[in-house]
């Protein structure tokens, strides 16, 4: 009869095994352990989303940057996904504050790796494991303008409140020309149609500058979500 230990010790053959699900399991658990060893002391943070698009120079570059020193100077720890574009200016802001410049780098087909503002970077596989990571281990989102990445985070972010998985958790939408015909989207079709409470909205506040938001993230009033059913147990 061929014993386990002997199993594991003879074999050669190719590593089949480590592409089986049992085996993801033991890579997903160490995102986890590695993020949670790594982020556990961090302190006060903010984490700061926004277009991976966006180039040096242009006005949301800039206002990227603005956050990211903002909240440095204020003592706060500045967390991105660690890519280029918005991510990138928050984290330089970050640098440039004199604070901590977190990155949360996610593998894609299209390898870019970290930005070089990023002073504590971590390196993630997998999307669920990285997005625990950008609420665990901040106080607050702010969202800058951004395409389907960006809408993913603030979207689970208010889902997140709405069914109270986090609470005071405040959520600023920084630009208001940009996310103004989203909120008119909201209002105006998910709000009239019954898909979600009018309350709802209360859970993200939108503003126009740097100094707002972050003022609003860090000192600005929380509204409580509503309790329309939502909620499921954990
Ligand atoms: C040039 C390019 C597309 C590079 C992609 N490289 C990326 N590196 C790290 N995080 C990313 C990247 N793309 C999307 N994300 C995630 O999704 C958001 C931006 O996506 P988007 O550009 O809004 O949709 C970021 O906040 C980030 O958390």
């Amino acid at each position: 009869m061929e014993m386990s230990d002997q199993r594991l010790l003879d074999t050669k053959g190719p590593g089949h095994f480590i592409h089986t699900d049992p085996w993801r399991v033991m890579r997903i658990q160490s995102e986890f352990v590695e993020g949670f060893g790594a982020l556990s002391d961090l302190g006060q943070a903010v984490s700061v989303f926004g277009s991976a698009r966006t180039k040096p120079g242009s006005a949301y570059y800039d206002m990227g940057v603005e956050v990211g020193r903002k909240l440095a100077e204020a003592g706060v720890a500045v967390i991105t996904g660690g890519g280029p574009g918005s991510m990138e200016a928050a984290n330089r802001g970050a640098v440039e504050g004199n604070g901590v410049s977190v990155g949360l780098g996610i593998e894609l087909p299209f390898e870019q790796g970290l930005n070089q503002w990023v002073d504590l970077g971590i390196n993630f596989r997998y999307f669920f494991a990285r997005k625990t990571m950008f609420v665990k281990y901040a106080q607050g989102f702010i969202v800058l303008p951004g395409g389907l990445g960006t809408l993913d985070e603030l979207f689970e972010a208010m889902v997140l409140v709405q069914t109270q998985k986090v609470t005071s958790f405040p959520i600023v939408l920084l630009g208001a020309a940009f996310w103004g015909p989203m909120i008119e989207w909201i209002t105006g079709t998910l709000v009239a149609e019954g898909m979600v409470s009018a309350k709802d909205l209360d859970l993200i506040q939108v503003v126009d500058s740097p100094e707002e938001a972050v003022n609003l993230v860090l000192h600005g009033h929380v509204r409580a979500p509503s309790t329309n059913g939502d909620q499921r147990p954990e």
